[in-house]
């Protein structure tokens, strides 16, 4: 079922995992109309793709601005108020309360803040080795909650975890997954991976895609088919 304010389009963000603005601008320019919706992340945004973020806004893109911040509350506010400035649509935070809280509070008007719950490179082994005694799907749930309460505007989680979220929190968050892997894709480093059909049918709002899509031979055509596997899974 898709969700009454989201365009199909809308729904996929590629993810601009690229080293240059050149490349970056390359690509936008070979998807065209295609992609309306783009993330900028650690390996553009520390190469000067910030920048593209104001230039991308005013071509009328969406831009997720995905730099997963976590610190103390005065720098994480500070930091959102300055990716707020960009006219960014999403930034991340990692859900911890304070993080969270100090997001919420310095977002303004436009500027939606998404929570990531667990990294969907993680499995029950990668929790556990970081110190946590809950498993994936306990702990998205738990921060899913915490961030619900604190105000939070959407949640990064994986396809796997998308039905159960979506009942936890209702129809209001969005619910925004990466680790989208069309079928016969590499899966490279992600561990909890879902289809885009099979991610939109569970509840997501966008599916976020990096590798399928920039790696692609004809990344123009990764791109198509994956909107029309997401208007063929109901979006
Ligand atoms: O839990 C998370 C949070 C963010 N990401 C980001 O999404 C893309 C995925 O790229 P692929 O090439 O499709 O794997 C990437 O920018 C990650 O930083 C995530 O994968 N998982």
């Amino acid at each position: 079922m898709k969700p009454a304010h989201v365009d199909t389009r809308d729904r996929l963000i590629v993810a601009l995992d690229l080293s240059s603005v050149e490349a970056a601008e390359a690509l936008i320019a070979r998807l065209g109309d295609s992609v309306t919706f783009y993330k900028v992340g650690y390996q553009l945004g520390y190469a000067g793709g910030l920048a593209l973020v104001p230039k991308l806004a005013a071509r009328g893109k969406k831009v997720f601005v995905d730099l997963k911040l976590h610190d103390i509350g005065n720098t994480v506010a500070k930091g959102i108020e300055s990716i707020a400035k960009l006219g960014a649509t999403f930034a991340t935070v990692h859900a911890y309360p304070q993080t969270m809280q100090a997001a919420v509070e310095a977002r303004g008007p436009s500027l939606k803040i998404l929570a990531v719950t667990v990294l969907t490179s993680y499995d029950e082994d990668d929790l556990h080795a970081a110190g946590y005694r809950l498993g994936v799907s306990d702990l998205v749930e738990a921060r899913a909650l915490q961030a619900q309460a604190l105000g939070v505007d959407g949640l990064v989680c994986s396809g796997e975890e998308a039905a159960t979220v979506r009942g936890i929190v209702g129809p209001q968050m969005a619910l925004v997954t990466p680790g989208i892997r069309p079928a016969g894709s590499a899966v490279g480093d992600q561990k909890r991976i879902m289809t885009p059909g099979r991610a939109i049918a569970a509840g997501a709002d966008y599916l976020v895609v990096g590798r399928p899509v920039v790696e692609a031979a004809d990344p123009k055509a990764a791109a198509e088919a994956i909107v029309s596997e997401i208007a063929q899974a109901g979006g």
